[in-house]
């Protein structure tokens, strides 16, 4: 593509010279260190670094021209724009040929529920026979073959790349968490979604939004940038929860609603929770058809209303639906058993926001009968403000709480717990900074049926200390400890 056909987006005045239009450009980089002769490089203000310092290097490598915004000493044409992250965006759909025109894009947004929302969507979608896409914390996945990703949603650049990808493999419906950073920092732009959806709105990331009303506000971008209703397009949105009407206000779009305390389109009626998973009756616009449920927890009635709603919004049936949501498993690291064939119970789970730490800990309790311990801690570098309340709900809702690290990035740990513990009026809790040390306390002094949940790092394998990645598994520990118990 030439330059003056990729800058079509941003108007015709960019001072260029007939034959600077005519530069061929074969690739967009973000990153110095990925461009190769002929890219045009996006200088980028991040957190750590400014990208307009590495123009230089881009040039070194081959850049054939620059977005920036300001005017470099440079010897390759620079387009100077306002907002580099914006036009990336819009350009970057453009290189492309707008990808997600191309196949249904699914967009999950919410404090909670993301991951295993778009898991069970996906699940859905793939026993519907459609070949799939998905983007989130865990991975990217295109069919079977899963890439790993620095970020929930990643920046729009690499974004766009992977819809491109996902279009040229064939993909038919992709599915993806969609961050509240993601949204403030405009990395959807460029994303045609067909359907969004919301399943909660609680206090996290509030170091970064200061406010829940500018929280809210973030995640209201997803649907008021669905388009109108001429477009087919729908918002499917939580109507239990108490953000759920404010977003229904913010979109033209179609809205299906769901939820379990209040009517709604798509409503779980009867339900009813054991150890085993959940059952309940799918109240789907009028009709009815009973659903069991491998999940465990109210919580996950939730995520399944959501992901049932969001295919029932794409044309699957009723039917088609029941039999996935009945044989979808568990998402790694959400509310996942450790068995290793002890008489009490083990569970990992991926909780580290004050109300997932609740909803977790108030189902455990429900579900058993023997006390309960949780090994907790909170990360570093993110929102403080949720330290001391995790603490709290910890204390209160578990028999006995092991405070310790979760991934302290370049804050003190000890600090970290200072935060959650001081103040803290309570004597059902230790704090054990190794993390290592405390799961395996928990677990040599847990009695037959009893649990112990090990919250805050799910899936992740490794833990950030001072910004080095030691390999760390909560699962792996916690077997390790069950086998090391004497009896
Ligand atoms: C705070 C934040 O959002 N940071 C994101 C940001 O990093 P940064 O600002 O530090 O980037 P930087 O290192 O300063 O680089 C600036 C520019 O210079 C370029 N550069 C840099 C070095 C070099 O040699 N050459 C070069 O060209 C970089 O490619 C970049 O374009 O840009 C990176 C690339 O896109 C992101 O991976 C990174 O996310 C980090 C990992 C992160 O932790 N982000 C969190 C806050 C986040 O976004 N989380 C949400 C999920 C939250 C949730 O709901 O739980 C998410 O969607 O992931
Ligand atoms: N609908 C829900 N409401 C409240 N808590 C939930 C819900 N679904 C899951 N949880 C809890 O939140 C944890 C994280 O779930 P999940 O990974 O699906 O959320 P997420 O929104 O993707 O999180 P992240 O912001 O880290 O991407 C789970 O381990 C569980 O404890
Ligand atoms: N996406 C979340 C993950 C938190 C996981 C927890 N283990 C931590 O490190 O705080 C965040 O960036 O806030
Ligand atoms: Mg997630």
């Amino acid at each position: 593509m030439t330059l003056n056909e990729l800058l079509k987006p941003l108007g015709n005045e960019h001072g260029l010279t007939p034959e600077q239009e005519r530069i061929e450009i074969n690739q967009i980089d973000m990153d110095s260190r990925e461009v190769v002769s002929g890219s045009l490089f996006f200088c980028i203000k991040g957190y750590t670094v400014d990208g307009h310092d590495y123009a230089h290097k881009a040039i070194e490598k081959g850049a054939a021209a620059i977005i920036a915004e300001r005017p470099l000493d440079v010897s390759v044409p620079v387009i100077v724009v306002n907002d580099a992250k914006r036009s990336m965006a819009r350009l970057a759909s453009h290189f492309y040929d707008e990808p997600t025109k191309k196949f249904q894009l699914f967009g999950v947004t919410g404090t909670n529920g993301k991951t295993s929302t778009t898991h069970i969507l996906d699940q859905i979608l793939r026993d519907a026979g459609q070949k799939t896409g998905m983007i989130g914390t865990m991975y990217t996945k295109i069919g079977d073959q899963s890439y790993d990703t620095a970020n929930t949603t990643p920046e729009s650049l690499i974004l766009q790349r992977t819809f491109n990808q996902m279009n040229n493999e064939g993909v038919q419906s992709a599915v993806m968490e969609v961050s509240s950073h993601a949204l403030h920092h405009g990395r959807v732009r460029g994303c045609d979604f067909d359907v969004a959806v919301f399943t909660n709105l609680t206090p996290d990331h509030l170091d970064y939004h200061e406010t829940m009303e500018k929280y809210l506000f973030a995640k209201s971008l997803l649907f008021s940038q669905l388009g109108n209703t001429y477009e087919g397009k729908k918002a499917v949105i939580n109507i239990d929860d108490l953000s759920g009407p404010r977003l229904a206000q913010l979109t033209t779009a179609d809205i299906i609603t769901y939820g379990i305390r209040k009517s709604a389109d798509v409503r779980a009626l009867d339900v009813k929770l054991t150890p085993e998973g959940t059952s309940f009756v799918l109240n789907a616009f009028g009709k009815n058809i009973t659903v069991s449920l491998k999940l465990i927890g109210l919580f996950s009635v939730y995520n399944a209303l959501a992901a049932a709603a969001a295919a029932l919004a794409a044309g699957i049936s009723l039917d088609e639906l029941k039999k996935s949501l009945e044989k979808v498993e568990g998402v790694t690291g959400r509310f996942e058993p450790v068995q290793s064939g002890q008489n009490f119970s083990v569970i990992v789970d991926y909780a580290h926001t004050p109300d997932s730490l609740q909803n977790v800990l108030d189902t455990v309790a429900e579900l058993t009968k023997g006390d309960v311990t949780v090994v907790v801690g909170c990360g570093g570098d993110r929102d403080a403000s949720k330290r001391p309340v995790m603490a709290d709900i910890a204390v209160k809702r578990a028999d006995r709480a092991i405070f310790t690290s979760d991934n302290p990035r370049s804050e003190d740990p000890k600090r970290i717990l200072e935060d959650m513990t001081t103040g803290l009026v309570a004597d059902n809790f230790e704090t054990i900074l190794d993390r290592k040390l405390a799961i395996t306390r928990a677990i040599e002094e847990a009695e037959e049926g009893d649990v112990v949940l090990i919250a805050g790092k799910g899936h992740e394998t490794y833990q950030d200390i001072g910004g080095i990645k030691h390999h760390f598994d909560d699962k792996e520990v916690a077997t390790e400890a069950i086998r090391g118990r004497k009896t």
